[in-house]
């Protein structure tokens, strides 16, 4: 592990939590807003699975949109390459997580790409299972597994809260089966009944920076050795994260920072040093493009101070 990050890292942290007072905790879903909005915690994760940590790294925090990403490759691994990009394009929209405006422009009612909440729902309608259960239980297993195998839970608080408010993804939605991008088999309810259980997967800093190391290393866990997704979907999944996983802020984030990441909106944030460091962040309190504002400017100085970016 890097002798600057031991040594700084607690600093850096605390320098960074003072950004928190610029954001507010997310309350659109009214069960986020009970998050901490000063909280701010980092897990960084190298090959061997040493860690360097700081800040609330206890703080328990739903995937949200961070989600998106996995159920991507795991639809992926059911459907192909073909089979998903009939459903979802590959392009940034440069528009809010849940706008309506391009889902006529173009292609009538195929999302632009699959981190959107209109992609990510038909995404999450590829999933293979013959019930919402079973599909749910498979998504769970499949996070687990690459979050290095201790249980994970759906928080069903957030889960209610969710899906009792959630009228915008249900015309999105709706507007998708409308254009037959969820086909006449589909049922809405049920496709976003999954949709709303894998946002309310509950996790740490930890366990997403294993996430984000199996990602890291191209779907292969460095610890064990093991392989969890072909690296041709990671490498999908990578290229999405860089060039719209901070929603419309992700030009700026590219520039600053300059490694694929994805973030929700409780707080959290998946990055990566790629073949390096798995990162896992949480700082509930958000900016106007929907991202925790200490949690990027956290990964934006540790990018500056330690030469991360990739370009
Ligand atoms: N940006 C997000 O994290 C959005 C996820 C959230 N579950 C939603 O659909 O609104």
């Amino acid at each position: 592990m890097n002798e600057q990050l031991i040594t700084h890292l607690p600093r850096w942290l605390e320098a960074s939590r003072a950004h928190a007072h610029e954001g507010k905790v997310a309350a659109y879903i009214p069960e986020l807003a009970k998050a901490p909005g000063n909280a701010l915690g980092i897990s960084i994760m190298g090959k061997t699975g040493e860690t360097v940590a700081a800040g609330d790294t206890s703080l328990m925090f739903t995937m949200q949109s961070i989600s998106k990403i996995f159920t991507l490759m795991l639809a992926l691994v059911d459907n192909g390459e073909d089979g998903v990009f009939a459903k979802v394009g590959m392009e940034p929209t440069g528009d809010d997580f849940n706008s309506m405006l391009k889902l006529e422009l173009v292609e009538p009612g195929k999302p632009f790409n699959p981190l959107i909440n209109a992609g990510a729902i038909a995404v999450t309608s590829l999933i293979h299972g013959s019930s919402p259960a079973e599909k749910s239980g498979r998504v769970l297993r499949y996070f687990q597994d690459i979050a290095g195998g201790a249980p994970l839970a759906i928080n069903e608080e957030v889960y209610r809260s969710e899906s009792a408010t959630a009228h915008r993804n249900r015309s999105l939605a709706y507007f998708l089966k409308d254009n037959e991008v969820l086909g006449e088999e589909i049922d809405v309810e049920d496709v976003l009944s999954v949709y709303f259980q894998h946002c309310s997967i509950e996790i740490n800093v930890e366990q997403l920076s294993r996430m984000a190391l199996v990602l890291a290393f191209n779907g292969t866990d460095p610890i064990t050795g093991r392989e969890h997704i072909p690296r041709r979907y990671v490498q999908i999944a990578k290229t999405f994260m860089l060039m719209c996983g901070m929603y419309n802020a992700s030009g700026e984030f590219a520039i600053r920072a300059g490694i694929p990441a994805k973030s929700g909106v409780s707080g959290g944030i998946l990055a990566m040093v790629p073949g390096i460091y798995g990162i896992g962040v949480v700082g509930p309190a958000l900016g106007a493009k929907g991202n925790s504002t200490a949690g990027v400017h956290l990964l934006e100085t540790l990018s500056g101070q330690l030469e991360w970016s990739m370009m």
